[in-house]
């Protein structure tokens, strides 16, 4: 059979019976129809189900779940009332033990698919005592529907909005404030944002709360700086709201799906709310990028910790800083951290935590990683340690480059995406790495997000 043959087996409409073979890195059941690629929503590994194809692509098709015809021990029923409706969950109906080995395989897959080693050194998925009630944020889009305001995720791969009033993996603290803020919008009746004809101006409430300080903040992102009944609305707000500390404005007056515009006007309280992990405190500001899940960030902060076996005589490099927690919580075992991010206030905050937490031999600055460290290292510095935590995309190739050529002694690369991650290592481990060790960091439950903790150290020999 050759190669176009079997691209064009499956047709749009077609039942197909189809046993599942892995998870999609989205969560989707994988099956192979006459070697075509088939994703199913919904469907597990082990599972063999019945299911319409809705699309043909060159490289695969997608098909709806019709059926289940063996059905898998670790299907739940999900909790949730409107995950089959609502895009902001994937893995409800599998239960939680097998969610974790899901994941270990996810990344699995992917350094088998793109490295050429076979044994792996990788450890089971860290996983929640309870993993529930776990994020410190929400922001959620607003919409009229006649007189009523809805609140919501959007609907998978669309911008349809789930009516939805609590969610699961939400703090019930965020979860309160929101539905409070949502009522008392509706209440004094704010104009609300239209998507299509870019009137209004509320367009989505965002509530953060620390979980180790009780304080929470509000975020208010209009597509105006002019808050009609402004003052009626904040007074009201203050007064249902004892845990809030911080109410603050963001204006975004673009047609962008970004939720943040550049902006903020804080309209009570302090501009900024703070959260501990461990010893440290962090102020974050509305618009500041701060882990979501505040108990797995510390055992992903300790793997990093230990993978970076310091002694306190080390210079360790905090790429992609975000507002600098990896390097301060390595800075107690450090002689000097630097740490670098593109976001100006991002690093802003990283020079006030380090501040706020009496750490004087951190530093950090504006700009790309793949610019910064290659030109730094060409000038004479030879970090001991190099921690990276890149966003999805993995690291720039100027960046790899660099670090194939110096070969620095630890490598610690903390990713949120398994392909990439796997790529990037092909790249390193053919260039005087090797892989030490694998720990796979359940982030976010219930969803088919998997972070990776990944140790490479310098081999020996070239
Ligand atoms: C996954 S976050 C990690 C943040 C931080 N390490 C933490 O644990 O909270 C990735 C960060 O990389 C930054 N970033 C994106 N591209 C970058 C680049 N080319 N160079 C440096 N930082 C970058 C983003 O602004 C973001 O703060």
């Amino acid at each position: 059979m050759t190669k176009n043959e079997t691209m064009i087996r499956l047709k749009k409409g077609e039942t197909i019976r189809l046993p599942i073979r892995r998870l999609g890195i989205n969560g989707e059941g994988v099956g192979f129809y006459q070697k075509q690629v088939v994703f199913v929503d919904g469907a597990i590994p082990g599972e063999v189900v019945v299911a319409r194809v809705e699309s043909v692509e060159r490289r695969f098709a997608k098909a709806r779940l019709l059926r289940i015809r063996k059905r898998s021990p670790h299907r739940i029923q999900p909790p949730c009332p409107v995950y089959a409706d609502c895009g902001g969950c994937q893995l409800q109906h599998i239960d939680y033990p097998m969610q974790l080995k899901l994941k270990k395989e996810l990344v699995e897959e992917a350094f088998v698919r793109y490295t050429s080693l076979r044994e792996l050194p990788i450890e089971e998925t860290v996983g929640m005592d309870e993993p529930w009630q776990y994020r410190n944020k929400a922001q959620l889009p607003v919409q009229l529907r006649g007189k009523k305001v809805v609140m919501g995720m959007y609907s998978a791969r669309s911008h349809r909005l789930v009516d939805m009033r609590e969610c699961g993996v939400q703090h019930p603290e965020t979860n309160r404030i929101l539905e409070t803020a949502r009522k008392t919008v509706e209440e004094i009746g704010i104009p609300i944002y239209d998507e299509k004809k870019h009137t209004g101006v509320l367009r989505h409430l965002v509530a953060r709360f620390g979980f180790r300080t009780g304080e929470a903040q509000l975020v208010l992102v209009c597509r105006t700086d002019e808050l009609p009944q402004e003052r009626e609305l904040v007074e009201r707000l203050v007064r249902r709201l004892p845990q809030v500390k911080s109410i603050v404005l963001n204006i975004n007056p673009k047609r962008t799906s970004l939720v943040f515009g550049e902006k903020n006007r804080i309209l009570w309280g302090k501009e900024t709310v703070d959260e501990r992990l461990n010893e440290n405190v962090y102020a974050l500001s509305a618009t500041a990028f701060f882990q979501l899940n505040p108990i797995q960030t510390v055992k992903l902060y300790d793997l990093v910790k230990e993978a970076a076996e310091l002694t306190g005589k080390e210079t360790v490099i905090d790429a992609y800083c975000g507002v600098g927690t990896i390097g301060l919580w390595l800075a107690d075992r450090a002689a000097r951290i630097i740490g670098m991010d593109t976001i100006p206030s991002a690093v802003e905050d990283a020079r006030c935590n380090a501040k706020r937490n009496g750490i004087d031999h951190a530093e950090y600055h504006i700009g790309q990683a793949e610019d910064l460290l290659p030109r730094w290292v060409k000038a004479g510095l030879r970090p001991d340690v190099v921690v990276v935590d890149p966003p999805r995309t993995g690291l720039g190739q100027p960046l790899i480059d660099m670090l194939r050529e110096v070969r620095v002694p630890r490598l610690v690369y903390v990713s949120c995406n398994p392909s990439t991650l796997a790529k990037d290592c092909a790249q390193l481990l053919q260039g005087g790495y090797e892989l030490e060790r694998l720990v796979p960091v359940d982030m976010f439950p219930q969803t088919a997000h998997v972070e990776t903790v990944c140790t490479l150290s310098a081999t020996k020999e070239r």
